[in-house]
């Protein structure tokens, strides 16, 4: 479990981006962030990928107290905590396997990165991982041939194939058509659901955020204003964002 406890981010010489935040992320919940523009969502996902550093709060994970662990907690977060932020890129000249693959760099030894030659492990991983997706006959496929939604679900393998428990996605439907929204939010559910992963989306939609997401919660200003399991959300709750 994750627990994040009075959060605040200051930029230094700038403004408070964000404060007092205070949640818990559950094994397998899937939670959607929802705010206006600038209301310091991304900020929130950057911190929980400890991509930024805290200002104030504390961040347990799995009894782990992160931020006093240093370089210790870091490693911690990048190892257990995938982040992937808006529109992800893949290599289009390589196909979704070996996009994946990539995923597993930081794991492999510098001889084989050299050689290109794969461990099995990771080779089997990898293919699990785009079968996940259901998108195992597009393993083969080059990442330019892939649409707008077939890209951000190999993106989601990537992030997850080296075993992270969490998934922080930075708005994971944008520009997406209806069809390819609902198959990526989907696949997140079902992972979710069957994997124990947990996943934090920043959402714009409100329709989509109240289908898919267990919890939804709201962000205006850089507070937490929102906090509510996932369902239609009522006239006064949007009026808090
Ligand atoms: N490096 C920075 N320096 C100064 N201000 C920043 C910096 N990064 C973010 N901000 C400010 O923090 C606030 C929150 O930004 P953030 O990107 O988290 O918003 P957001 O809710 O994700 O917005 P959007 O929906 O438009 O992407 C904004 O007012 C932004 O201008």
């Amino acid at each position: 479990m994750i627990k994040v406890d009075q959060l605040s981010k200051q930029i230094p010489g700038g403004p408070k981006v964000l404060s007092g935040i205070s949640f818990n992320i559950e094994p397998g919940e899937f939670i959607a962030v929802k705010g206006a523009s600038g209301s310091g969502k991304s900020m929130l996902l950057r911190c929980l990928a400890m991509r930024e550093s805290w200002s104030g709060g504390s961040y347990i994970v799995d009894g782990v107290d992160i931020l006093k662990k240093g370089l210790l907690g870091k490693m911690k977060i990048r190892r257990e905590i995938a982040y992937l932020e808006e529109k992800p890129t893949l290599i289009g000249k390589r196909t979704a396997l070996k996009n994946v693959l990539i995923g597993t760099t930081h794991q492999t030894p510098i001889w084989r990165r050299v050689t290109g030659m794969i461990r099995s492990d990771d080779y089997m991983g990898a293919m699990d991982m785009i079968e996940k997706m259901g998108l195992l006959e597009k393993a083969h496929q080059k990442g330019d041939k892939l649409s707008g939604g077939e890209k951000q679900r190999i993106a989601m393998a990537r992030a997850l194939v080296h075993g992270a428990k969490t998934l922080l996605t930075d708005e994971p439907v944008s520009g997406l058509d209806p069809h390819a929204a609902e198959q990526v939010l989907s696949d997140l559910k079902k992972m979710c659901q069957t994997q124990g992963i947990s996943v934090v989306a920043v959402m714009h939609q409100g329709d989509w955020a109240e289908r898919f997401a267990d919890r939804i919660i709201g962000l205006n200003n850089g507070k937490l204003v929102l906090d509510i399991k996932g369902r239609k959300m009522t006239e006064r709750e949007k009026m808090l964002l």
